[in-house]
């Protein structure tokens, strides 16, 4: 097997590289165990007749940060179920799957639990509330909403803003209503008040924020892998929880309060930058392997994700882009192997994708392997809906 992400002369140790159509097959190789061990087997090089040669995998050894790409229906999310799979399959590491459409729900036959999210307020810190409530913080609500959250995290936890425990969860955390009361007992113009309060109740409304929620490091620590079924919760309720979750990760290893390495799936990833989620991203990007968290991106539109996510992933697995910013967004990994016609190296068929393998600095076509478990991204068919089936 070809481990991308491994590094060496011949990282599938069988004695040769693969060659350039995929057909790596060492006739002389001793037995090379299937899938050894620390490895998510995700599909098989694909060579240009079309057929299958060695098998490819992903190292789990280290940690690693990835994107995945590719334009609507070309497989980006059924890719991020495979390496999910491998994922909860593998020991010593731990999937966490943010799912903003609702389609990773399969994963439950692999073990996997479909949670609700719940994170507690105090995950986010004072000075992100205004933005998450969509206010300026410079105005009055603004303000009065951070001042109130930093005083209430203050005097409940005493430690500042989103700090964590040793066990990976935020010291107490007020409720939303405490803020509200909080909120109405501060000096200040009624109006004022009443606007904080009103963006305050609105938060509630979200059902995300809940000051006993478990801490984040029981996510991966905790039974089964999660997948965090974030459909028809609000776009500003979803980067909430996603920053608590990627800082809850980041924080709980630096503190000790992991003993697996987390692995962070990201669908939808486009919709998370450039809002609350993209301080905590951008850490799990560019600091997060050192205490030993990876994160994977996957988007149909990689000209919406900063040119970090590129330039910070040493896993690049793209199927087909067609829009010429996707292209050259993935043109930023400055790989001189990819070089040339990018996007007349991208595969043409639905689960094909060429991965660049920052390690070997190698790219490949690649055919991804079928899920063992169902997958529910499928769009709705009229031609099925008719013949009776509901999806
Ligand atoms: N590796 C694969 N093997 C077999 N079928 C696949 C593979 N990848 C994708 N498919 C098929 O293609 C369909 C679309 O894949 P997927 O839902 O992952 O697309 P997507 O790129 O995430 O699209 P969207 O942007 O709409 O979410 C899947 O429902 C599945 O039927």
């Amino acid at each position: 097997m070809y481990v991308l992400g491994r590094g060496g002369t011949d990282p599938d140790g069988d004695g040769t590289e693969p060659d350039r159509d995929g057909t790596n097959t060492d006739r002389n190789a001793v037995s090379i165990p299937d899938r050894p061990p620390h490895t998510a087997r995700i599909g098989s090089f694909l060579a240009r007749d079309g057929s299958a040669g060695a098998a490819v995998g992903v190292d789990l050894d280290r940690p690693h940060a990835g994107v995945v790409f590719g334009k609507r229906g070309t497989g980006k999310s059924y890719t991020l179920g495979v390496l999910a799979e491998e994922l909860a399959d593998a020991d010593g590491v731990v999937p966490v799957v943010v799912d903003p459409m609702g389609v990773f729900g399969g994963l439950e036959a692999a073990g996997d639990r479909v949670v609700d999210p719940a994170v507690r307020p105090a995950s986010i810190p004072p000075s992100a509330w205004p933005d998450l409530l969509g206010l300026d913080p410079a105005s009055g609500p603004g303000s009065l909403v951070w001042r109130v959250v930093a005083d209430a995290v203050d005097a409940e936890g005493g430690a500042g803003s989103g700090t964590n425990d040793a066990a990976g969860g935020n010291l107490l955390s007020p409720s939303l209503a405490a803020l509200r009361e909080a909120v109405d007992a501060v000096d200040a113009p009624p109006e004022t008040r009443r606007a904080a309060a009103n963006h305050l109740r609105l938060a509630e409304s979200w059902g995300v924020f809940d000051a006993d929620a478990p801490p984040v490091a029981s996510l991966a620590t905790d039974g089964d892998p999660a997948v965090l079924d974030l459909a028809g919760v609000p776009d500003a309720a979803a980067s909430a929880v996603v920053r608590a979750v990627a800082r809850g990760l980041y924080d709980a290893r630096i503190d000790g309060g992991l003993d697996r390495l987390p692995w962070l799936l990201v669908d939808e990833a486009h919709a998370f930058f450039g809002g609350v989620a993209d301080p905590a991203l951008r850490t799990l990007l560019t600091r997060g392997r050192a205490p030993g968290v990876s994160v994977v991106c996957a988007t149909q539109r990689p000209a919406a994700l900063p040119s970090v996510a590129v330039s910070q992933s040493d896993l690049l697995v793209s199927h087909r882009l067609t829009a010429a910013r996707d292209v050259d967004r993935l043109a930023e990994a400055e790989a001189t192997y990819l070089a040339g016609d990018l996007a007349a190296r991208l595969p043409e068929g639905v689960g094909e994708a060429l991965v660049v393998d920052d390690a070997t600095e190698t790219a490949h076509t690649v055919r991804i392997r079928e899920r063992r478990t169902p997958h529910e991204g499928e769009s709705p068919r009229a031609s099925r809906l008719s013949d009776g089936e509901s999806r």
